[in-house]
């Protein structure tokens, strides 16, 4: 028989259960346990942010900071552009690798995907999701570290010859891709390929990427447009270009991105999904973000989900100022792996220790077909946990898709973006910059490296920290660290004292 808490469990369900016939995708926020009042009380600023989106959807300057319009919906519904040219440019992209497909697989079996951030990890959760389409091999290099790009080499389908490289950078400067391409182009060359031939760019047009690539004649290059951020280019050519690549169906992508967003336009806060994840999202942290957000997708193939729902959520919400210039260090953390595996692993702490999280639970119904039991295993882990959580009182969310093909896909991406664009107005953040990301950081350490090695070289003597600090103008702690690291690569030699302070490094030979 049906207790009370459980008759009060199901009308707080149907209450707010939402679900989309466009795209199968179903949320049930039921498990934040909104009040009336709250909902109530928000509904007015929720109309304003809903209009906030309907400008910026029309093509108001909504990133004013970098003076930009905000553009990833067009991408999905290139007729809702502000101007015809900019929807022409869009078709035309999509046009552009239509036209290159039948090329590249012809030519090539693999592609090494080279970028970072937005310009990786969408592509890279689509190409997991989509691994078995019966395209090109894809692999990724999102690292500057040797031992990753020897990884992604080793047994590369077709070898290098028949290697497709594909750099995609937005702004065209970020450091790491291009030191990652030129340690590919070096072993391309080593090969004795040409690498121009196999080499494309994705970046805005006229960026430095772009210049490079047409002044050594790469053999395409793909074009982005600066009212696309990185965490929301995964429907731009940044995505499409590596899933169809991989074979998977990018217009069905984008036709489940649409169909989202024309669901989460409703003004109807309760039918539309976007809207009660924001709200959640406001009720659970306070407004401030204070429970982090753990998302765990049931399927292997979404594994790589929570990584892009962090990029997306952390560096659109992670703000110092809001839009009026006041301090309020906003954000809301985001991990996650994925389920049934998460259970086994820190769902104790989530669900007995401590109050400060709250989990969004994702499942499919169907996989690919010839499904066995175990498809319901998975579901029913996830239905296990709801229960489990709702027992010890603590937040659960859950999305239901009908599978994680790419209209579902598509959907479930596009929901998460505007979940997003509707909290940051709730806040009043722009959620379309990255202020605190310094995109060289590393290059000043870089040059500190050589001039360590060029003082000990010069010097000859042994030599402390403190004094190499003093020479080259940084910082002790940070000047320990970096000879640390060059004596374990046997740059320099290190004669250990009792501690940092009295130990004393030489030089041992040229740059290596
Ligand atoms: O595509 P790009 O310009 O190389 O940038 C990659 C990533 O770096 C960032 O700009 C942060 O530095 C992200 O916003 C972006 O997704």
């Amino acid at each position: 028989m049906a207790t009370a808490d459980d008759r009060q469990e199901w009308a707080g369900y149907c209450g707010l259960h939402c679900s989309d016939a466009g795209t199968g995708l179903s949320l049930d926020v039921s498990g934040a346990r909104m009040s009336e009042a709250f909902l109530a009380d928000m509904a007015g600023p929720l109309s304003e942010a809903l209009t906030a989106m309907v400008a910026l959807e029309a093509g108001t300057e909504a990133n004013p900071d970098e003076h930009r319009m905000v553009g990833h919906y067009w991408l999905r519904a290139p007729d809702l552009a502000p101007s015809a040219d900019l929807g022409a440019g869009i078709r035309r992209s999509w046009d552009q690798v239509a036209t290159f497909l039948p090329v590249a697989r012809e030519r090539y079996r693999s592609v090494l995907h080279i970028g970072i951030g937005g310009s990786a990890v969408g592509p890279r959760l689509l190409c997991d999701a989509w691994h078995d389409r019966g395209g090109l091999a894809v692999r990724f290099l999102d690292n500057a570290d040797p031992d990753g790009i020897d990884r992604a080499l080793r047994d590369l389908p077709g070898g290098l010859e028949r290697t497709l490289v594909s750099v995609v950078s937005k702004s065209g400067i970020t450091p790491t891709p291009w030191q990652v391409t030129h340690e590919v182009e070096r072993r391309f060359r080593a090969a004795g390929l040409d690498f121009a031939a196999h080499a494309v760019a994705t970046t805005v047009p006229g960026s430095d990427l772009a210049q490079h690539a047409a002044q050594h004649r790469w053999s395409a290059v793909f074009p982005l447009w600066q009212w696309v951020g990185g965490r929301t280019s995964v429907t731009s050519l940044v995505g499409l270009l590596p899933a169809a690549l991989a074979g998977a169906d990018t217009e069905a992508f984008l036709l489940g991105a649409a169909a989202m967003d024309r669901c989460t336009r409703n003004p109807a806060a309760t039918a539309n999904p976007a809207a009660l994840l924001a709200l959640s999202w406001y009720w659970l942290g306070g407004g401030r973000g204070d429970r982090t957000m753990v998302v765990v997708p049931y399927r292997d193939r979404l594994a790589l989900l929570p990584r892009w729902v962090q990029q997306l959520v952390m560096e659109s919400l992670g703000k110092r100022l809001d839009r009026s210039g006041r301090v309020v260090r906003q954000g809301l953390t985001v991990h996650g792996h994925k389920g049934v595996s998460d259970q086994h692993s820190y769902f104790q702490q989530l669900r007995d220790g401590r109050d400060d999280s709250f989990v969004t639970l994702i499942g499919t119904h169907r996989g690919e077909s010839g499904e066995s039991a175990l498809a319901d295993h998975l579901f029913c882990g996830l239905l296990g946990t709801l229960e489990a959580f709702a027992e010890r009182g603590r937040p659960a969310l859950a999305i239901t898709l009908p599978d994680y093909r790419e209209h579902a896909l598509g959907a479930l991406l596009a929901l998460f973006e505007r979940a997003v664009g509707l909290y940051a107005e709730l806040v009043h953040v722009n959620a379309y910059h990255q202020p605190g990301v310094d995109k060289h950081t590393a290059l000043p350490l870089l040059s500190l490296r050589q001039k360590v090695l060029d003082h000990l070289t010069e010097s000859g003597e042994p030599t402390t920290a403190e004094a190499l600090a003093d020479a080259t103008g940084h910082p002790p702690v940070t000047v320990h660290r970096l000879l640390e690291h060059l004596a374990a690569r046997d740059l320099v030699r290190r004669d250990p004292g009792r501690g940092p302070a009295d130990t004393r490094y030489t030089a041992v030979a040229a740059d290596a």
